[in-house]
């Protein structure tokens, strides 16, 4: 991925790098250390518990910046966590189409 991505393409190439990441594990990856991490899927959980919080606070604080900010953060570390169970971004979009 890099900066000519097209922004509606940007999800389906973040998956493509986690997925690749997952599949190669390169040492100087933060998301390698995510899916090596000694206590096992309990790392990237606690991650996503505290990005969930710093985005509520974000958005209680009315900063539209730090909520963007946070929000990826948050972004990221769930697709890390659908990565681990085998869920791809067409079955999160089959989900959501459910509920049109
Ligand atoms: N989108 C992300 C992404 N979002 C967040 N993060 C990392 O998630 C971590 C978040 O941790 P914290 O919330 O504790 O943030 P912090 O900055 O360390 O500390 P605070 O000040 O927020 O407390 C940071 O280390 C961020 O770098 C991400 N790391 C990687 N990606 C994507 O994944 C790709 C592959 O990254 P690597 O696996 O590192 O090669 C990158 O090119 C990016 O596209």
């Amino acid at each position: 991925m890099d900066a000519d991505t097209p922004t509606d393409e940007v999800l389906d190439e973040l998956v493509a790098t986690i997925e690749s990441r997952k599949a190669e594990l390169p040492e100087d990856s933060y998301t390698t250390t995510l899916f090596t991490h000694e206590k096992g899927k309990n790392y990237v959980l606690e991650k996503l518990g505290e990005e969930v919080t710093e985005t509520i606070l974000a958005a209680k604080d009315d900063d539209r910046e730090e909520l963007l900010y946070e929000s990826a953060d948050l972004v990221y570390h769930l697709l890390v966590v659908l990565a681990m169970h085998d869920a791809s971004l067409d079955d999160l979009r089959e989900e959501l189409k459910k509920r049109f």
